[in-house]
C-alpha cells in the first residue's frame, strides 16, 4: 500500500494551544493548498483542544492527522484520516522514545494500527519546548543527523524521518545531510519556514515541509506561499 503521505510537499501543523490571526478561520487555512493538517504542539495540549481544532477542521477537504504529544490526549474522531505518533530519536529520558508509547498500548490494548504512523524525530533546536520536554541532545553535527537518520530507517524501520527545527530555521546542510542518507523513507523538515525562499530551500532536500507557528502569526497568504514553494522545489 502506499503511504499516504507518498504524494505530500506540505504540511501545515496547527497548533491548538494557539489563536488564528485575525479573521482567519480553520476553513481559510484548510483552503491553503497545503496536503494535510496536522494537529499537535508540545504545550498546552488538551482533549478539548484538540478536539476543537479537529472538528474545525474535518468538515474541510483535506487530509487530517492527530500528532498527539502524549497518550491522554489522543481523540478518536471520524474526521480524522489517522494519528502521525513521534518518537524522538535523540531524546535524554527513554520514555519518549518508546516509554510513552508502551504506556499508550498498555492503557488502550489494540490499536488502530491500520491508520497509526510513526514519524521519527530528530530535535534540534535546544530552545523548543519539545527539546526541553524530551531533554534532547541537539548538539549534533549534520554527519550525527545523517546516522540518526540511518537508523531509523535501516535498523528501526522509521518510515518517516522528521528534522525539527521548531521555531527556528535550521541548517540547510544537515538537512541535505539528512537527505542524502535516507533510501527510501520520507524526510519531513519543519521549523521557522516564513516565507517562499524559505520554503523553497527546505523543499529541496525534504520530502515534506511542515509550516506551523506561520499560520498563527501571519495567516493565509503566507502559508500559501510556502505551499507554491514547496509544489515548484
Ligand atoms: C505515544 C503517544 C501517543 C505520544 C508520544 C509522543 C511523543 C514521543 C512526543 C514527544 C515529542 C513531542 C512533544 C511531539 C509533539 C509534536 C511537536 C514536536 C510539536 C512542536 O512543538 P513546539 O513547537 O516545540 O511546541 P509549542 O508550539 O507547543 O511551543
Ligand atoms: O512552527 P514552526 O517553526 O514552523 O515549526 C513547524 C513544526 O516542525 C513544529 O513541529
Ligand atoms: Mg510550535
Amino acid at each position: 500500500m502506499t503511504a499516504p503521505w507518498a504524494d505530500w510537499n506540505h504540511i501545515l501543523k496547527l497548533d491548538p494551544d494557539k489563536d488564528l490571526p485575525e479573521g482567519v478561520t480553520y476553513g481559510d487555512l484548510c483552503a491553503t493548498g497545503t496536503d494535510a493538517i496536522e494537529v499537535g504542539g508540545t504545550m498546552g495540549m488538551t482533549e478539548e483542544n484538540m478536539t476543537a481544532v479537529i472538528e474545525a477542521c474535518a468538515e474541510h477537504d483535506v487530509p487530517l492527522y492527530q500528532e498527539p504529544s502524549n497518550p491522554s490526549v489522543v481523540v478518536e474522531n471520524d474526521g480524522l484520516e489517522g494519528y502521525l505518533i513521534p518518537t524522538v530519536f535523540n531524546a535524554g529520558s527513554p520514555f519518549w522514545i518508546t516509554g510513552a508509547h508502551k504506556e499508550w498500548v498498555r492503557l488502550e490494548g489494540d490499536l488502530e494500527w491500520d491508520r497509526t504512523y510513526m514519524e521519527a524525530y530528530i530535535v534540534m533546536n535546544p530552545e523548543a519546548d519539545v527539546a526541553t520536554l524530551t531533554e534532547a541532545d541537539c548538539d549534533l553535527a549534520a554527519d550525527d543527523v545523517a546516522a540518526y537518520a540511518t537508523i531509523a530507517e535501516q535498523m528501526f524501520g522509521q518510515e518517516i524521518v522528521y528534522v525539527e527545527y521548531s521555531g527556528t530555521y535550521g541548517e540547510e546542510s544537515v538537512v541535505e545531510a539528512a537527505a542524502e542518507s535516507l533510501k527510501e523513507s520520507a524526510l519531513f523538515y519543519g521549523g521557522g519556514i516564513h516565507d517562499y525562499d524559505s520554503a523553497h530551500r527546505m523543499a529541496t532536500h525534504a520530502d515534506v515541509i511542515v509550516v506551523g507557528n506561520l499560520a498563527h502569526d501571519e495567516g493565509v497568504d503566507a502559508v500559501r506561499e510556502t505551499v507554491k514553494a514547496a509544489n515548484d522545489a
